[in-house]
């Protein structure tokens, strides 16, 4: 990351950036995968002093590895991605670069052992020199912490940037407002030590592709805003569901699109948490006519260690109080989705915003590589989105009380009803089986009943081709499928669920992490968990479970002629033509059932589907005989 700084450092008329790296867990999101992304200013909500003790490792290694990637022009420059990429030293190189660059790799090796031994607990951590200020703290409760691990003191063109480390304070009964506060917090204390007139955040779990990203999106940002995200490293085709590659190829491209046939232009993608520029005047709640371009000069020639006292006071859990943070200033509150609520935030004031997408791709990311972390993820999106959707800032009063344009909030709409969507979806799932089990019907018979398949096989067959068409396989398009049912009518409905719980206020939502699995190609073929399902004690797997055992519940129940007679107009093929694809897609749920260990599905688990599953059939046989009371 250093050298687009420094890039911009050495084309003296183009504005300077602040980078922003959040990070809030040092076991779930590992230090050793940091150094990867040298940055500026890096906030630590798990105060944790093996993070900080990876980035003072890591700002070493720094010195010597950038002035390496210049001398030797390297694209790549996350070491991790870097050195993980074979074919390196074998062909046409200078002795001196095989050197150097063994060299190189030793250190990075060596860099990546400490970092392990100590995480490991191998090596005690010294609370000692740099580290007394974390001897007495506790995650949730400490005082705030800011260090200046680098500092570009004489501004030297070529030197490495400034990199801050900051814990803000915490207490134990007061709200930190998750990610959004961090993004705050970073905001007031780089607008004191730096004040770039532009920011870039981006999450701890993302690397930097292409170096000349900050060059490209400056093009951009000299109008109006970019915003991109791809991820690396994926399993083959995503077995979970979690790289988004048509999202990106296709619903993103056309938000950036002009297309001239409907209304006007789109306000453009949406702002998704992480690879995002911003203008610091739009995070400080600024309107686009406010703003007359290269009007305001934010230099500011203080260096960072001057201004450590005030930034602990900006840092600290007071400062916020009675001040308009969070609500029209800096990231939102109020969802743990703060990206959506935040751009819906953006775009209400009229901005626009604009995809980057030069080549080879600026950001690469990491997805769950897991069901447990693809659950706990998509649980965390639908709560806050169903947050954003009944909240202040949904995009209903965007369109009406704020600029939102119309197909833009729609878009917005599409997005933030992910949550309540999954309450049709979790009925329409057992309808067949009520169906089934009750003999009534949904779908015509006869001839009638080729207009639903008809439907399906277009639907089918039209997303299939998309997949095709990007060269995508079958099976990753199965797979999205089959991904598709399993988390909207489990991990969408338990959201949903719990951020109803917040709307009535019983408990509050969470912000729950998602474990960063970073993964070399190599670990992953000895790796055979690599796109099993595994299973937790989790409440989303009773969900799923639930589901699947009602099918099969149901088909039991037709097998064993247990249905009611018919009257003329029972339950046909189509409901159990439908009832078998919810099967086909919890297939391996249905493995599940029959797995061990973390393969199967805890017993506890299955016994508390089972107990709602016989209730659903229960009512389902009450409801058929108190119907057949009415008819008489
Ligand atoms: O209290 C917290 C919680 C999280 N984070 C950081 O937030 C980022 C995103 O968290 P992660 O667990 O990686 O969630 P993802 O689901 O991968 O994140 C997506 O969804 C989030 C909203 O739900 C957005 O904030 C992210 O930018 C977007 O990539 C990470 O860098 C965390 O360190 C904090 O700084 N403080
Ligand atoms: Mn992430």
């Amino acid at each position: 990351m250093h050298h687009f700084l420094n890039f911009t450092h050495r084309v003296p008329e183009l504005p300077r950036v602040d980078l922003f790296v959040a990070t809030a867990d040092p076991v779930l999101e590992p230090p050793s995968s940091q150094p990867t992304l040298c940055s500026c200013y890096v906030s630590d909500d798990g105060c944790s002093p093996l993070t900080f003790y990876a980035l003072v490792e890591a700002s070493k290694f720094a010195q010597f590895w950038v002035p390496f990637c210049k001398k030797y022009k390297i694209q790549l420059r996350a070491p991790f991605s870097y050195f993980s990429s074979v074919a390196t030293t074998e062909t046409e190189h200078s002795p001196e670069f095989k050197q150097e660059w063994s060299r190189m790799k030793d250190m990075y090796d060596n860099l990546c052992l400490k970092i392990q031994h100590v995480t490991r607990k191998q090596i005690p951590l010294q609370l000692d020199g740099e580290f007394p200020v974390f001897s007495n703290t506790e995650r949730r409760n400490h005082p705030t912490i800011v260090k200046v691990v680098l500092e570009n003191k004489d501004g030297v063109s070529d030197g490495l940037p400034h990199l801050i480390y900051v814990s803000r304070e915490k207490k134990p009964h007061q709200t930190h407002n998750y990610k959004a506060g961090a993004m705050n917090v970073l905001t007031r204390v780089s607008g004191l030590m730096t004040n770039a007139p532009f920011m870039l955040n981006v999450d701890c779990d993302m690397v930097v592709n292409n170096p000349k990203i900050v060059l490209h999106a400056l093009c951009i940002l000299l109008d109006p805003k970019g915003a991109k995200e791809q991820f690396y490293d994926g399993i083959k085709d995503d077995p979970f569901g979690n790289q988004w590659v048509t999202v990106f190829e296709v619903f993103f491209s056309v938000l950036n699109e002009a297309l001239p046939f409907l209304f006007s232009r789109l306000q453009g993608p949406h702002y998704s948490g992480t690879n995002a520029f911003h203008r610091r005047n739009v995070m400080y709640g600024l309107y686009p006519e406010e703003i007359e371009i290269g009007s305001k000069d934010f230099h500011n020639d203080t260096s960072p260690s001057d201004c450590i006292e005030t930034a602990i006071q900006v840092a600290g859990c007071e400062y916020e109080c009675g001040t308009c943070w969070g609500e029209k200033i800096g990231w939102v509150y109020g969802s743990i989705t703060e990206d959506v609520a935040t751009g819906l935030n953006i775009h209400r004031r009229g901005w626009r915003s604009e995809c980057c997408t030069p080549d080879p791709i600026a950001f690469t990311g990491c997805a769950p590589r897991g069901l447990l972390s693809t659950m706990v993820q998509q649980k965390r999106w639908a709560s806050g989105l169903t947050e954003v959707f009944f909240g202040k800032h949904s995009p209903l009063t965007g369109m009406i009380f704020g600029k939102i344009q119309f197909r833009a909030a729609l878009s917005f709409f599409w997005i933030t009803q992910w949550g309540l969507r999954s309450v049709f979806e979790v009925c329409y799932a057992v309808l067949p089986a009520y169906c089934i089990i009750t003999n009534t019907n949904i779908f015509p018979k006869g001839p009638g009943l080729w207009i639903p398949i008809a439907l399906l096989v277009i639907y089918s067959l039209h997303t299939l081709l998309e997949y095709l068409q990007i060269g995508l396989s079958i099976r990753h398009w199965w797979n999205i499928q089959r991904m598709t049912i399993i988390t909207t009518t489990t991990a969408w409905f338990i959201g949903f669920l719990s951020a109803m719980l917040k709307l009535a206020g019983i408990s509050d939502t969470v912000f729950e992490i998602t474990q960063k699995e970073f993964s070399s190609s190599d670990a992953d073929e000895k790796n055979t968990d690599a796109g099993r399902f595994t299973f937790d004690e989790s409440p989303v797997f009773v969900v799923g479970t639930t589901i699947l055992l009602v099918q099969l519940a149901a088909m039991l129940i037709r097998f064993l002629g247990l249905q009611q007679s018919h009257n003329g107009n029972g339950c046909g093929i189509g409901e159990f033509i439908s009832s078998t694809y919810v099967v086909l897609c919890y297939f391996p749920y249905l493995k599940g059932l029959f797995g061990s260990g973390k393969y199967g599905i805890p017993l506890s688990s299955v016994c508390k589907s089972a107990i709602l599953a016989l209730v659903f059939v229960h009512f389902c046989r009450k409801q058929r005989y108190m119907n057949r009371q009415w008819a008489l």
